[in-house]
């Protein structure tokens, strides 16, 4: 059995008895049923997924996937192909966004070069590229099926590798020069969305930029003929390598029973492959904020998560998860922390009026 198919079959529902615990702890702590709102439901769900009412968060780390793609070519991005090889470098110089977020709140970051279209000479940056890039997706498939499970499976064996290494809160970044259209292509496929729904102006383009940016991914899908029924195909022929490596992340984070964020609208078209090919994965999962990306909201409905946050970021790279991870600690720490109405020495019975508001 391959190692994709091994990590679809061990994903399992979540702890049931630990989402109960949880909530009947939440529900004896001295506040009103509910008043503290999703942070009540982070907790219970983080109980769901570790099988503990208090879990620990030892290590957070985000695995950055950075790749070129071949689409590039139908001028659907305002950059070249390089600034994918640059910014990649600077993850590992402290000056990145999501570094910068990351140092902030205590986070790893893993910066893995999946398919970017130069060699690096970077010890901090992990060598698992399949190929210089894409093919243009306009022209051909973007990858073969073959690639695409390579790409798959390095998600899968950086997350396993990092669950060993005692990581268990992960979030879910890319760099990659059009992948906003690659992402907009495979929501357009899966969920029979148009893409003058799906493509928004990315890293920032210009009218006639984003005419050619909705027709190449016409084109690609006209020419390509994905199978929506199969997420691996879409991804062959329309994704990218950083979708497909962070598609995998997503399987093996639930794979592993720990928890994983969405970043932007990138990691969220991988997270909905991943729900695609195993509905269960959702449940592990949780979305830090609604990128600014038109489309983003589609994505996300689609998915069957809420974003915590909607601060109109749209930088990817992972910067929304360091503060989704300040939001997910919170919750824990405050549900453990806080006084039960027996800790207070009060009657529950004195405050059912407050409680059942
Ligand atoms: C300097 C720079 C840093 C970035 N960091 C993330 N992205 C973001 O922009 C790219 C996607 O946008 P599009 O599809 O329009 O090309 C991705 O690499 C994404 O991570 C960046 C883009 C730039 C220019
Ligand atoms: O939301 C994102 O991830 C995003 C949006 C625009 C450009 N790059 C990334």
């Amino acid at each position: 059995m391959s190692l994709l198919e091994s990590t679809l079959k061990e994903i399992k529902p979540l702890n049931e008895d630990a989402i109960k615990k949880a909530w009947n702890r939440i529900d004896n702590l001295t506040k009103p049923i509910g008043s503290l709102g999703r942070l009540e439901e982070i907790a219970a769900q983080m109980a769901g997924i570790t099988g503990e009412v208090f879990p620990k968060i030892k290590n957070k780390n985000i695995i950055i996937m950075c790749s070129d793609n071949g689409v590039v070519e139908e001028n659907v991005s305002n950059n070249s192909q390089k600034i994918t090889s640059i910014v990649t470098n600077n993850f590992t110089r402290d000056i990145t966004g999501v570094h910068v977020l990351s140092k902030f709140t205590n986070t790893d970051m893993t910066v893995v070069d999946i398919g970017v279209n130069c060699d690096f000479h970077n010890n901090l940056i992990i060598d698992k590229k399949i190929s210089y890039g894409t093919k243009n997706m306009a022209k051909e498939p973007a990858m073969t099926r073959e690639q695409a499970i390579r790409a798959v499976e390095i998600g899968i064996e950086m997350v396993d590798n990092l669950v060993e290494q005692g990581v268990n809160l992960f979030g879910t970044g890319e760099m990659g020069v059009g992948n906003t259209t690659t992402s907009a292509a495979v929501l357009s496929v899966l969920c029979d969305l148009e893409p003058e729904i799906t493509a928004g102006k990315g890293s920032g383009i210009t009218d006639t930029q984003l005419m050619c940016k909705r027709e190449a991914i016409k084109k690609a899908i006209e020419v390509n003929k994905p199978d929506k029924n199969d997420v691996i195909d879409v991804l062959s022929k329309v994704g990218g390598y950083d979708i497909a490596g962070l598609c995998g992340c997503f399987l093996a984070a639930a794979k592993n029973r720990v928890p994983i964020v969405i970043d932007g609208f990138i990691a969220s078209a991988a997270a909905l492959c991943a729900c695609r090919l195993k509905p269960l994965c959702k449940n592990y999962i949780f979305s830090s904020h609604l990128s600014a990306e038109p489309a983003a909201i589609h994505m996300l409905k689609e998915i069957g998560v809420e974003p915590l946050l909607n601060l109109k970021m749209r930088l990817g790279e992972g910067s929304g998860c360091p503060l989704a991870f300040n939001i997910i600690e919170a919750a824990i720490y405050t549900m453990e922390n806080m006084g039960t109405f027996e800790d207070a020495s009060l009657d529950v019975n004195e405050y059912i009026d407050i409680r059942e508001k």
